[in-house]
């Protein structure tokens, strides 16, 4: 597993997230049409014609697998394809997560048709991989990746599609292991409540190199 640098400017960084966010964003929107479209048929069948033609025109010059994480020499991480924050992933919701000076994170989200479990509500497995990332991020907030050893969830009341918030927090520390708890709450209050073991790999100054110790945005 190893992080990748691409050597350019801040300013480059912000010209590609010009380009590429809005194309993400346009892409997520689509995957909510799909779901709620009741269109005449012949307009879902001539829809799908000009996309297979817009992934081909896409497909005529891209990398092999993944995105990978990228940073820059200044240490602007690039975790683009990431399923959670991605910039270019249209399947992350994405998540803009805050980091406060007392360790807390937060994220304010919405989640609508893409990430339904029960009717109305968001799945089960959303939930866990939304809180595995913020609980990760706070488990990092002190510059020090950690990875998920053992992620514990607790799903107090089904969590309705729509605004939320999630937030996490260092609670215990243990050599390299972390303890961090979290939860994603609606108007309500707490949906589901999260308990975490992080771990800072062994090797993780060979994983991920100095000039890349900020977290990912
Ligand atoms: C900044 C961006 C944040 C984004 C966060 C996103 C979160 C993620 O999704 S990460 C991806 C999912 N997680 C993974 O893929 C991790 C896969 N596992 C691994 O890489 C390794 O097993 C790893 C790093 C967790 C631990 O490996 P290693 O450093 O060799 O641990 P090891 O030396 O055996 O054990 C260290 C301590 O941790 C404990 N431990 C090891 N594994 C686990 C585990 N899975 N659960 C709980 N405790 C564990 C050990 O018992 C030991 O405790 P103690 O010091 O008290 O004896």
């Amino acid at each position: 597993m190893q992080f990748t640098l691409e050597d350019i400017t801040a300013d480059e960084v912000e010209r590609r997230m010009a380009v590429y966010g809005p194309l993400a964003d346009t892409v997520r929107d689509l995957i909510d049409a799909v779901i709620r479209t009741e269109v005449d048929e012949t307009v879902v069948t001539e829809a799908n014609a000009r996309l297979t033609a817009v992934v081909e025109s896409l497909r005529a010059n891209q990398i092999d697998g993944a995105f990978g994480v990228r940073h820059t020499a200044e240490g602007i991480g690039m975790p683009w394809g990431n399923a959670v924050i991605g910039l270019r992933n249209a399947i992350a919701p994405p998540l803009q997560v805050l980091k406060h000076p007392d360790g807390l994170v937060t994220a304010d989200f919405t989640l609508g048709a893409a990430y339904e479990g029960p009717p109305g509500c968001v799945h089960g497995g959303v939930c866990a991989m939304l809180l595995d990332h913020v609980l990760g991020q706070a488990g990092s907030a002190d510059d020090v990746p950690c990875y998920t050893g053992t992620l514990k969830m607790r799903y107090l009341r089904p969590t309705r599609l729509g605004p939320l918030h999630a937030e996490a927090i260092i609670t215990e520390r243990e050599g390299r292991k972390k303890i961090v708890r979290g939860a994603i709450s609606d108007a309500d209050g707490e949906t589901v409540t999260a308990e975490g073991v992080f771990i800072v790999p062994k090797d993780w100054a060979g994983v991920m190199p100095e000039s890349a110790r900020i977290p990912p945005r």
